[in-house]
This record gives C-alpha cells, sequence and structure tokens, in this order.
C-alpha cells in the first residue's frame, strides 16, 4: 500500500519538505507516498525552491503506485491560497482534512502508514481541532485511550520517550505514577518489537530530580515511584534499567547500554534528540494499530518558503513509516 502522507499546516515548512523528498524519492530508496490535498500549495512550495515540480490528482490511494515515479501523486480537490509564513483559517482547515482523511485511509487499510506534515496546534485549535497534538488526535481516531498512544522520537544516534508530553512542567510531579510507567514501558517494548524488530529491547528509565533524587535528599519521586516501576517491570521479564540521572543519559559511551531512554518530561526526552539528530528525526506513535510517523520538527513559519528548511527529518519519516509498515504486512 502507498504511504498517506497529511500536508501539514500549509503556512509551514511541511508542503516544500514534502516536495523535496519526492524529488529526491529514488536516490532516498523512499516507497511509494502521496499526499491528502493542497496541489496548489505543493507547487508554490516547489516552486520557492526552484523546483519544477509534476503533480498528479488522483482518485484512490492504489493509484498513487502508478503514478508516484512521474508525478508527485495529491489525493482529492482539498486547497487553499498559498501563504508561506503566515498561517491562515483556511490553511488550518486544509491541514485538519489532509490529517483527518490521511489517518482514514490507514485505518480502513487503503494507505500502508500515515506519515503527519507538522501543524502548528494553537491554530488548527480554532477550527475544530480539541487534542493537545497529532498524538492524541490519531489515538482518538483508533479508539486507543490517550496514554496508550506513546511518542517515540528515533534518530541514528538514540530513541527517547516522553513519560508526560504536552504538559506544563509544574504538573509533571503528580503525573509521574507506577501505574503510567509501568504501562507506556510495555508499550515501548512491544512496539519496539513489533516494529523495529527488537525482541528484548534494553529499555532505560531516567529520574525526574537531579541525581535521580541523590536517595531522596533531591526529590522523592525517583526512589518512591520511579524504581518500584522498573521492580515490577524487571520482575515481568523486561529490560529495564533505572532511574538514571538524565544529565549524563544521553553521553556516547551510556547510548551504547540502551536502545531506548523513557523519559519523564517532553524536554528531558525531546532536547537530546533535537541536539544530536535534529535533522534525522522522527516522531513515531507506538501502540496504534496503524503506523504513525512525522518529521521531529515543527512548523518553522519563519523559514517557510525561503528554502531553507531541511528536509532530512521527513525522509526519514517517509523512510521510517515504509520500513514499519513492511514489517506489520510479514
Ligand atoms: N509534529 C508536529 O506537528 C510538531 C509541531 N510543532 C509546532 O510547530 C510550531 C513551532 O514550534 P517550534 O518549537 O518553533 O519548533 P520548530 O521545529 O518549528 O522550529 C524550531 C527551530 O528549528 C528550525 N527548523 C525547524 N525545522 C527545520 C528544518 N526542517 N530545517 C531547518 N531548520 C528547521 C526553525 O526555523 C526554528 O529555528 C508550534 O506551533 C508547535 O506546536 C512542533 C513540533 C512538532
Ligand atoms: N514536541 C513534539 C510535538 O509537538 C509533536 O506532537 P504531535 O503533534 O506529533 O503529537
Amino acid at each position: 500500500m502507498p504511504l498517506a502522507v497529511s500536508l501539514g499546516d500549509p503556512a509551514g515548512i511541511a508542503p516544500e519538505v514534502i516536495v523535496e523528498a519526492w524529488v529526491r524519492r529514488e536516490e532516498q530508496g523512499l516507497a511509494p507516498f502521496f499526499v491528502v490535498g493542497g496541489a496548489a500549495v505543493l507547487r508554490a512550495a516547489a516552486a520557492s525552491r526552484g523546483l519544477d515540480l509534476a503533480v498528479a490528482r488522483i482518485a484512490h490511494p492504489q493509484d498513487a503506485l502508478a503514478t508516484f515515479a512521474a508525478a508527485l501523486p495529491v489525493l482529492g480537490d482539498e486547497d487553499c491560497e498559498p501563504s508561506f509564513g503566515e498561517p491562515t483559517v483556511d490553511g488550518a482547515r486544509l491541514a485538519l482534512h489532509s490529517l483527518t482523511h490521511a489517518t482514514q485511509l490507514a485505518l480502513s487499510g487503503e494507505a500502508g502508514a500515515v506519515v503527519t506534515g507538522p501543524i502548528a496546534k494553537s491554530k488548527l485549535a480554532g477550527v475544530g481541532f480539541t487534542q493537545p497534538g497529532q498524538t492524541e488526535f490519531l489515538a482518538d481516531a483508533c479508539g486507543v485511550p490517550h496514554e496508550d498512544a506513546v511518542m517515540m522520537l528515533a534518530g541514528p544516534s538514540l530513541r527517547t520517550v516522553p513519560l508526560t508530553v504536552h504538559e506544563a512542567l509544574s504538573a509533571v510531579p503528580g503525573l509521574v505514577t507506577r501505574e503510567l510507567i509501568e504501562r507506556k514501558t510495555r508499550i515501548v517494548a512491544l512496539g519496539l518489537a513489533r516494529d523495529f524488530g527488537l525482541a528484548a529491547p534494553r529499555i532505560a528509565i531516567t529520574g525526574l530530580n537531579p541525581h535521580a533524587g541523590e536517595d531522596g535528599r533531591m526529590g522523592t519521586e525517583d526512589r518512591d515511584v520511579i524504581a518500584p516501576a522498573i521492580a515490577a517491570l524487571r520482575a515481568e521479564g523486561l529490560t529495564v534499567t533505572g532511574p538514571h540521572p538524565a544529565d549524563a543519559l544521553f553521553a556516547a559511551h551510556e547510548r551504547t547500554r540502551y536502545d531506548v531512554a523513557l523519559c519523564m518530561y517532553h524536554d528531558q526526552a525531546l532536547i537530546p534528540i533535537k541536539t544530536l539528530d535534529f535533522d534525522q528525526g522522527v516522531n513515531v506513535t507506538l501502540g496504534l494499530p496503524i503506523v504513525r510517523t512525522s518529521p521531529d520538527h515543527g512548523t518553522a513559519f519563519a523559514i517557510a518558503g525561503k528554502h531553507k528548511a531541511s528536509a532530512g527529518a521527513m525522509i526519514a519519516a517517509i523512510r521510517m513509516a515504509g520500513e514499519c509498515a513492511a514489517r506489520r504486512s510479514l
């Protein structure tokens, strides 16, 4: 099945990195994909990068397989006026339509996976997007509880999972519970086995506080919540270590000791991946019945349409979606 790519916010960099990924499809060995909507936006994005883009409008996802080699397949007529760097309500509507339709196609099996272009959550909130992010949107579409749709960031240097995601830092200590750690760790283990071929992944779990609490002198969550969760997971047979002080866990010599790091909050997980692997970082959702990936970056409105955006992470996201989908179909 071809992969369904959602357009992202048309005023951001998603259209131009999608176009660039299609131009480099052979060199990068990408599986066939199509974009849902936005043909005019994609043409304008191509022009902004000096690319002569052939677009093929398709009526059915399957048609992408025949057209992909010669033209970028675009499903449907939904579109908006290109306005790079200046998000609009029409653009937000198009982004939401594209995300919704691409997700439905993956769920119905007409697409092998969904690769989501980045959206600005605050802009989409104005047109009926009620979730904190696309991960939770996909969870709802799949009928999966939000906490079971697990965000993982993956790059060549490391993989990280934020236990809590789009939460105020002040709320995090109250959200770090034994139940959540155990539940998400099990989903990570299953997801790495199913989609990444790691039958017994080594999972490192960070502490919450400096020095993982220093025996309770710098916070008690590490000792009273995280350590008992790790003990319970180890008793189930999972290869789990920690709680590790987060400051040293991402040094090169430490990264050889684990396959994924479960971190307590958003920035603890995303700063290392964006520092080491920004241009190849992929956001993949574990725990869903469908494969979903996304580049690790956002809409980057300030550089949209200026031929400054790298397509590296979008290419990595499309490649990973194809690999995970192929593994599921074995
Ligand atoms: N998966 C998604 O839908 C995501 C959406 N966002 C949204 O994006 C918006 C902007 O968020 P920010 O935190 O500013 O992150 P951002 O990733 O859009 O930008 C951060 C910095 O990286 C640069 N940058 C981003 N992508 C780049 C690329 N491909 N090539 C070169 N430079 C690049 C930007 O110019 C900026 O300097 C927010 O509304 C946020 O909600 C952020 C992250 C992921
Ligand atoms: N910071 C990561 C991010 O915002 C991605 O969120 P999502 O839209 O993929 O849920």
